[in-house]
């Protein structure tokens, strides 16, 4: 018997392991663009399905924003089922571009239609193909953006139905897999646009950080992620715990007991009565949470600071509010 080839290998262990706890009977539904490694994770899961007995969805988006996306999800799904999907499924989506650039709005309208298939099939898992150059490149944006340690984390390994079972697994292994099974893969032009950050990032910033440093960047910045991750996770369930503790029946909270707490404590505590006050997470900026925590720690009367909602924080009588502006 032909020896299985270890990039082929290393997919398939990665998919074995991400879902050794699903029973037999199981549906698992593979977010699938026709890219190497959406490709190479349907494969994988196909071929591990026999042995879990897991039912595979293959999925494919249109978002109908590129000439001839049409046909090219159309390809994608005679793929999914030569792959071996139990089922497969292409959805055309409408993409509102309100603001947001296009990618986000992308997005959004794939996640919606993932959620939407993955209630559908009642899916015990969906199965996306981010791999360790992603998350790399996703922990080299959020260092750039400067923001906290929840995005230097990089992306998660779950969430809610969401699993991503090449998150340690090389970009470079998922392109050799699909060669070796002799699939043709999708070369998404968006890819090669130097438009896009993620792309720079791609195709000059990881190249050029390896080139000097050494190889092995893009393995470390994952393995960082994956500690701050951990690191992430506990401070924000003991600010989850704390914040429960600390606030009144009215929201207020105790100002001398805030500034008793350590500032990585304190600071994720405002933050969470923020959004509990009803601010919008994708608005509340760091900049935000520092400056409810001056109210705290660096306190010469400020009246008031406002924070998106909009809201206003205010100290008074010893307790912190955050509230929605009175009505001029
Ligand atoms: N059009 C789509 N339809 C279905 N799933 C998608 C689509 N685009 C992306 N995904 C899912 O999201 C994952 C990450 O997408 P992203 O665009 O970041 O990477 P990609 O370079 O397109 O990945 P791939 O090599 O799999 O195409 C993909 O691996 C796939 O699981």
């Amino acid at each position: 018997m032909p020896r299985l080839h270890p990039a082929v290998a290393a997919v398939r262990l990665a998919v074995r392991r991400e879902l050794a706890d699903l029973p037999a009977g199981a549906t698992v539904v593979v977010a699938c663009s026709g890219g190497p490694d959406s490709l190479a994770l349907l494969a994988a899961t196909v071929h591990e399905s026999r042995a879990g007995g897991w039912r595979v969805v293959g999925v494919t988006v249109d978002h109908g924003l590129q000439e001839g996306s049409a046909e090219q999800a159309a390809r994608v799904v005679e793929q999914m089922a030569a792959l071996g999907a139990d089922e497969t499924a292409g959805a055309r989506v409408q993409v509102v571009l309100d603001g947001e650039g296009p990618e986000g709005a992308a997005r959004r309208a794939r996640y919606a239609v993932l959620d939407r298939v993955g209630a559908h099939f009642d899916a015990a898992a969906v199965l996306l193909g981010h791999t360790r150059d992603d998350q790399a490149e996703t922990v080299l944006l959020g260092l750039a953006r400067g923001s906290g340690a929840r995005s230097l984390a990089g992306m998660r390994r779950r969430f809610d139905r969401y699993r991503r079972p090449l998150l340690e697994v090389a970009r470079d292994d998922t392109v050799t897999a699909c060669q070796v099974e002799g699939l043709d893969v999708w070369d998404d032009p968006h890819n090669h646009d130097p438009g896009y950050a993620r792309v720079r990032v791609r195709r000059a910033v990881l190249p050029a950080l390896e080139e000097h440093l050494g190889p092995g960047v893009a393995a470390a910045l994952a393995r960082t992620a994956e500690q701050l991750r951990a690191d992430a996770d506990l401070l924000d369930d003991l600010a989850e715990v704390e914040h429960a503790r600390l606030v009144r029946p009215d929201g207020a909270l105790p100002v001398a007991e805030l500034a008793d707490r350590p500032d990585a404590l304190r600071r994720r505590v405002l933050r969470l009565a923020a959004l509990d006050a009803g601010a919008p997470a994708a608005e509340l900026l760091h900049e935000h949470v520092r400056a409810l925590d001056a109210l705290v720690t660096d306190w010469h009367g400020q009246r008031w600071i406002d924070l998106p909602g909009p809201l206003r924080g205010t100290r008074a009588d010893g307790l912190l509010r955050i509230a929605a502006p009175p009505v001029a």
